[in-house]
């Protein structure tokens, strides 16, 4: 769908008519551009969206990451105002654009929006695509800020007199970011905009969107399902499942020290096994690992990730190849760790999993050879499901 049909649709608001009576109490002493609380939505009888709550501070850049169906598209879609919320409030700027008794359109609400596919008008010029977005501008005033908006998006101005069709993916996603900016949006939607191009066009382009939209101070929202992208692209990664947020935080802290089990396996590779908790150690096949704020003692699930446990030579624990995958730089190595001493309890774990690790030298670990193991830093443990 484009921005402009977008944009001049009605959204189907449950609440127009009292619109605009009164403002719910809004935090305005805070940086939040964008806030969200108890966000709400069904279509049918089916509720895509369970209660979302997201603040997102002025110029910053957010990943909304999430399984396919999770309601992702939903939530930039009430941002953007092409839909309204069931319930909840959404501010921009500490003013309420959709609740209860507010309802900002979508044109009002200076938030630009960039589909997956770009939605070029194909039968019109790279120029005229862009320039569409200079409401009210003409003539050389236009012409001169096409030429400033697609150097913006690293794009050469002679690029203007050609048509969509004539241009690579990766292009024709910088020429809808070019549209999108011409509107001067405070806030930028990129709904998997990077999701059509190959591998090496998908990182580059990713690269200069987020320097470009950086540079202009432009507060950032992106949903993708790749969770590469989430954690490379964003200040703060929001991880979305069924319809809730199941957890927000920086990159590094929700690959590193993930809320549960799905999200860990959801944002990376992760070696899960059954371990025992005593204080802030776990007991498993791997040793004891120190956990950092143990949800609870006794029986768990321990959480690393694989580039975590490390083939030593001096390495305390043992495991034998089961096989290996090997991809260029890395090789996945499965490895059937040894069985734990047998306890009487039987909740406590027996250990001899087969685990899957990576090691950079394809030629050191062969099937049947028993490696030496050590693991760094601390693991995550979840209660015992
Ligand atoms: N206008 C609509 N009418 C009916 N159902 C809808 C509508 N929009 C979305 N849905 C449903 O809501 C659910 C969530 O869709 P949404 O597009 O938000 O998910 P998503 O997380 O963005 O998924 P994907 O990653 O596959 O794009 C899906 O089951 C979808 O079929």
């Amino acid at each position: 769908m484009t921005e402009s049909r977008q944009t001049q649709q009605r959204p189907r608001h449950p609440h127009t008519a009292r619109a605009r009576r009164s403002s719910p109490p809004v935090a305005a002493t805070t940086d939040n551009h964008l806030l969200i609380e108890g966000a709400r939505k069904s279509f049918g009888g089916t509720e895509v969206l369970k209660g979302v709550d997201l603040a997102v501070a002025k110029g910053r850049t957010t990943a909304i990451v999430g399984p396919s169906g999770s309601g992702k598209t939903t939530l930039l879609r009430l941002i953007a105002g092409f839909e309204a919320p069931d319930a909840g409030t959404i501010s921009l700027d500490g003013q309420p654009v959709a609740g209860p008794s507010d309802w900002v359109p979508a044109h009002r609400r200076k938030v630009g929006y960039v589909a997956q596919d770009g939605a070029l008008f194909p039968h019109l010029t790279v120029g005229q695509n862009v320039a569409f977005g200079l409401a009210g501008r003409g003539g050389k005033a236009a012409a001169g800020r096409v030429a400033e908006l697609l150097e913006m998006v690293s794009m050469d101005p002679s690029y203007a007199k050609r048509r969509p069709h004539q241009l690579s993916g990766g292009q024709q996603q910088r020429v809808a970011l070019a549209r999108a900016l011409a509107r001067e949006p405070a806030l930028m939607l990129l709904d998997e905009p990077f999701s059509a191009l190959d591998a090496g066009l998908r990182v580059a382009t990713r690269r200069a969107v987020a320097a470009t939209l950086s540079e202009a101070g432009v507060t950032t929202i992106l949903v993708t399902h790749d969770q590469a992208e989430a954690l490379s692209f964003a200040d703060q990664v929001a991880v979305m499942r069924d319809g809730k947020l199941a957890q927000i935080g920086n990159p590094f802290v929700v690959y590193t020290r993930p809320a549960d089990r799905a999200t860990a396996e959801f944002l990376g590779d992760a070696v899960i096994l059954e371990a025992w908790m005593e204080g802030s150690l776990a007991t498993c096949s791997l040793g004891g690992i120190p956990v950092r704020r143990p949800p609870v003692q006794g029986r768990v699930l321990l959480m690393l990730r694989p580039e975590q446990i490390r083939i030593a030579e001096d390495g305390p624990i043992h495991g034998t190849v089961v096989d290996t995958d090997y991809f260029g730089p890395e090789t996945t190595v499965r490895l059937q760790l040894e069985p734990l001493a047998l306890s009487k309890d039987p909740h406590q774990p027996k250990g001899g999993e087969i685990i899957s690790i990576r090691h950079w030298n394809a030629m050191l670990a062969r099937p049947g050879v028993r490696l030496s193991l050590r693991v760094v830093g601390e693991g995550v443990a979840f209660p015992f499901a």
